[in-house]
């Protein structure tokens, strides 16, 4: 390859990338089909425009001619013709308006809601690892940027080209040697595109990383303003903040900078293919070869062969910032889905009760197993408490068996069947997970509640609350079950949202019950009241605790003991404290921070 095809090839590969656009038209095609009556309008708006840009252009010649002519009848004749064309135009205006805010708002809501359904169905691995903020920032920011490529833009990538063909056509007609002059601009205009479409495409995709960190700062410090205040971070938030609003000002700066001087130039170059029409067009008119109304024709019209080349620039230019952007979308929906269709709540299919993993071996890192080849069997309504140091693996174990994570090899079973093998409706509406800590919508009490399952009646509803020790506190507020609890349920204490959690979780019904066990971080009296609760979810299911506090769990039918992925013990409280070290060692842990801590409260009395 000489250096000329590898310069070529460079920017060809750099700024024409093609393949990029049509990833980009291809995730956009089936929601600008969805709106293809808009799309179709627009582009018969666009005949009608071409028409009216010609029509005008001969009405102004043709009036000035009649003028001069002092031609009456022709004038009266043109009045009306005048009359009509502009209430076709301000027709065109007005649906244009209508039809383009309904075809480009209709793709940015089916791509919302296909992106929304898409980052649902996402597996944990990928939530977990993409910061709230970000995934916030393809709704806020990505969608709406990809302007560029539907509605009247995307009808812009015909129409311009269209526009200079007829236009030039007609001037032709008018004056051959005039249209040829104009026809010299095209060089210039389009490599001015170029470089403008180079620029734009650099800062557009630092805008939208920026605007993303933005929002992902943003997020985290509304989601940690308690800590935030806790250790008077409020400066180093806000400094943080300002720089990179700051930063962004400045790219916003340069893209307006890089803009100006395209629009300028764009400006520069009719204006100088609009001097040369008048002065040549004038000496035409000395000469008698043009009419003084062909010549207005023509100066009419010559715009037209100026904007569409620079407006192919600016449309060039918007879509290569809107590539950029649903670059960044296209990241989210090439991952896959847990699932084809968004999952349900599935009473029919619900699975228990008994639960196996067989052979399984897993880890969040390929290279770092924490689970090799380990087996466990649990007998159907038994209560199985997991103790383990911290990092054991009784958390990962709730996150396979809820299907969060999927086992390197081997297999988890519900009732004979492999979780693989039901559907993530079925899987997740067999499992009720109470966790440490409860979230809550924001929304009345009710509304909290009302998400166990479809169709809860008041009477199961109040039941529910009943059993888990939630109904009288609930009645003692003025507006009941329909108190706002504010955001994530800001406005309740740490008992009575797991209190409300437990009553969701019996509202729920599953067959099986996971609970992180929670109760060491509430006071006696609100622990006495979830135990209650808790006592009575667990009637009839099989349920595994997490258990943080070994006394918690001493009645259960099958405690196992995890310590760094492996199973050290398994089998009941006295049968641990007696054969297993580390048991004995967690029991004494346990002891004693129960002992320093009343040590302590007494103290305190
Ligand atoms: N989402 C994750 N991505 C990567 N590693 C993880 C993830 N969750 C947990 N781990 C790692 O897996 C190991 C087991 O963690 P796990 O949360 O299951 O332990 P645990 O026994 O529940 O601990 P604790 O009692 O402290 O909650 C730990 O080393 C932890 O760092």
């Amino acid at each position: 390859m000489n250096y000329f095809q590898h310069v070529r090839s460079l920017v060809i590969g750099k700024y024409f990338n093609l393949k990029e656009g049509r990833k980009a038209f291809g995730l956009l095609k089936p929601h600008i089909l969805k709106y293809w009556r808009e799309h179709a309008i627009l582009f018969g708006l666009l005949a009608v425009d071409i028409f009216l840009t010609i029509a005008f252009a001969w009405y102004y010649g043709n009036v000035t001619d009649a003028a001069i002519g002092s031609r009456l009848n022709q004038l009266k004749k043109l009045v009306p013709i005048g009359i009509i064309l502009i209430l076709l135009s301000i027709s065109c205006t007005f649906l244009n308006i209508v039809v383009e805010n309904r075809a480009s708002n209709g793709v940015k809501k089916e791509m919302k809601n296909y992106l929304f359904s898409h980052i649902l169905r996402l597996p944990a691995k990928y939530t977990s690892t993409h910061p709230t903020g970000e995934l916030l920032s393809h709704f806020s920011n990505d969608i709406h940027s990809v302007d560029g490529l539907i509605g009247s833009n995307l009808i812009n990538l015909i129409r311009l080209p269209l526009i200079y063909i007829v236009v030039f056509i007609y001037l032709m007609q008018i004056n051959v040697t005039l249209s040829v002059i104009s026809l010299l601009i095209a060089p210039i205009a389009l490599i001015s595109a170029v470089f403008f479409g180079m620029l734009l495409k650099k800062n557009g995709r630092q805008l939208h990383e920026l605007i993303a960190a933005i929002h992902h700062h943003l997020n985290e410090s509304f989601h940690g303003i308690s800590v935030i205040r806790s250790f008077t971070l409020e400066k180093k938030q806000y400094s943080t903040f300002a720089e990179k609003n700051e930063e962004l000002f400045q790219l916003e700066t340069a893209s307006a900078k890089l803009q100006g001087l395209y629009y300028g130039g764009g400006q520069f170059v009719s204006a100088v293919v609009y001097l040369i029409s008048i002065c040549l067009g004038s000496y035409y008119i000395s000469q008698s070869i043009l009419t003084v109304g062909a010549l207005l024709t023509f100066i009419n019209l010559v715009n037209h062969l100026v904007y569409p080349l620079t407006g192919m620039a600016g449309q060039w230019a918007g879509f290569q910032r809107s590539v950029t952007a649903l670059e960044r979308v296209l990241k989210v929906l090439e991952q896959p889905v847990e699932s084809k269709k968004l999952p349900t709540y599935d009473p029919i299919n619900k699975v228990g009760l008994s639960i196996k993993f067989t052979d399984m071996t897993f880890g969040y890192d390929e290279t770092k197993l924490l689970f090799s080849r380990l087996n466990l069997e649990f007998p159907a309504g038994k209560k199985i408490a997991l103790v383990g140091p911290s990092g054991a693996g009784k958390s990962s174990l709730f996150n396979l068996l809820q299907g969060l994570y999927q086992p390197h090899s081997g297999r988890i079973y519900l009732n004979q069947m492999p979780i693989e093998d039901l559907t993530m409706s079925a899987l997740r509406s067999s499992i009720a997970y109470v966790a440490q800590e409860t979230f809550l919508f924001a929304g009345t009490i009710e509304d909290n509640l009302m998400i166990a399952k479809p169709n809860i009646s008041q009477p199961e509803m109040i039941n529910a609350c009943k059993k888990a020790n939630i109904h009288e506190f609930i009645q003692s507020l003025s507006d009941g079950y329909q108190t706002e609890i504010g955001e994530r349920g800001i406005k309740l204490s740490g008992g009575q949202k797991q209190r409300l959690a437990v009553a969701r979780a019996i509202l729920k019904d599953s067959p099986i019950l996971l609970l992180d066990e929670a109760t060491s971080a509430l006071d006696n009296e609100s622990e006495h009241f979830v135990k209650k609760a808790l006592n009575e979810l667990m009637e009839g299911r099989t349920t595994i605790i997490i258990a943080h506090r070994l006394t918690t769990v001493r009645d259960a039918d099958i405690i196992v003991v995890l310590n760094e992925g492996r199973i050290s013990g398994i089998g009941t409280h006295e049968e641990l404290i007696r054969e297993n070290d580390l048991y004995q060692r967690l029991n004494k842990t346990d002891f004693e921070l129960k002992e320093y801590v009343s040590l302590s409260l007494a103290a305190n009395d």
